[in-house]
């Protein structure tokens, strides 16, 4: 059991803010991911909750108990890094082993749950080799049996999959998912990859700068951007986003003319999903030229220029054109996104 409240943490270094007025409570064994670019202050947040970064500002409650003043090791928090911190002298058995002698636990019961941890993450055959001897993603499983074995309350990541190559990132990610479901700890994973956050979180933190800007489940997150930066971070090509103006319902920018919206007049950015843009064989709503045809192997992404915005759009397989052809398309208005122009935040 574990809910973990963060109450308007801050972190400032000098005048520098790291992570400003961080506001949220974690449920007891939810998947909380923490996204956003490079130094937008996700680990930052982390090391917090960890001890390892005193909060400026703000109180850190775990089970009902402030911990700002507990050390890192009275915290019953488990944590994987990207580097492993694998000791490099002993095997595979006795670094999975080493949280529970330094933690003084029973050494009756070190071996029954060396080897639990050891068969979750299927590292039972390599348990007497030395780090240098395993790949990456055998490192990366002996960290996390490292976190595993000392059955934490709370689990906490910071990019555990980014020294994997691509395939194995894969099967680790769902790995890791797995393990959280199993052993139903609260987990904060913290990452810069969208479709990890997508593919393992229960609630994704966007961040940038520090700040928070939308706290949601991926399908949230995913269809009601909060604003034209999470809009721009988050699915893969990200939203369109069109600069232009709401004059009586219709939105116009170059090349593009959009009628039928439900909004005041002023300056907007349009937003739409690759996937929601439809092609049609006459003039249409959005009309360009190809730029570029990606075969995704299921379907064709087309990158459109149209006027002076660049555009993606999903075809089908069995699309086909050459680059510099016209091509047009529309978007239902139902599903266009609205972004105030100046503030970049959501109006419809
Ligand atoms: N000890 C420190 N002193 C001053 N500034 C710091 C310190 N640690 C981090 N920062 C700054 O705080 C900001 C947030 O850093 P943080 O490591 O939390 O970012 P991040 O989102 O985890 O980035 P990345 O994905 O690159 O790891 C960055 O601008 C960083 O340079």
């Amino acid at each position: 059991m574990a809910e973990i409240q963060l109450r308007n943490i801050s972190k400032r270094w000098g005048s520098f803010v790291g992570v400003a007025n961080f506001d949220l409570t974690i449920a007891d064994r939810e998947f909380l991911v923490l996204l956003g670019p490079s130094g937008c202050g996700k680990t930052t947040t982390m090391r917090m909750i960890a001890g390892l970064e005193d909060a400026t500002e703000g109180d850190i409650i775990i089970d009902g108990k402030r911990v700002n003043n507990l050390d890192p090791k009275d915290r019953d928090v488990a944590m994987v890094f990207q580097s492993y911190g694998l000791y490099p002298h002993i095997d595979v058995y006795e670094n999975i082993r080493f949280p529970l002698k330094v933690r003084k636990v029973d050494p009756a019961t070190h071996d029954e749950r060396v080897m639990r941890a050891a068969r979750m993450v299927e590292l039972e055959d390599f348990l007497h080799r030395k780090p240098a001897e395993l790949s990456g993603g055998q490192r990366q499983r002996v960290a996390l049996a490292r976190a595993i074995v000392r059955e934490p309350n709370v689990f906490l990541m910071d990019e555990p999959l980014s020294n994997l190559d691509a395939k194995l990132r894969v099967s680790t990610r769902a790995q890791i998912k797995n393990l959280s479901h199993e052993l139903q700890v609260t987990t904060v994973y913290v990452t810069h990859d969208q479709v990890e956050a997508m593919t393992l979180a229960d609630r994704v933190v966007v961040m940038k700068k520090g700040v928070v800007q939308q706290v949601g489940s991926p399908t949230e997150i995913y269809d009601r951007p909060a604003n034209t930066f999470v809009a721009s971070f988050i699915g893969s090509p990200a939203m369109n986003l069109i600069t232009g103006r709401i004059t009586h319902g219709t939105f116009a920018g170059h090349n593009v003319e959009i009628g039928g919206l439900d909004a005041p007049d002023g300056e907007v950015v349009l937003g739409f999903r690759a996937e929601d843009a439809a092609l049609s064989d006459v003039p249409a709503q959005i009309n360009g030229r190809l730029y570029t045809i990606e075969l995704l192997g299921d379907a064709t992404m087309l990158a459109v220029r149209a006027g002076r915005e660049m555009v993606s759009v999903k075809a089908g397989k069995e699309f086909r054109a050459e680059i510099g052809d016209r091509v047009s398309f529309s978007v239902p208005t139902n599903i266009c996104h609205l972004f105030d122009a100046g503030t970049g935040e959501r109006i419809a």
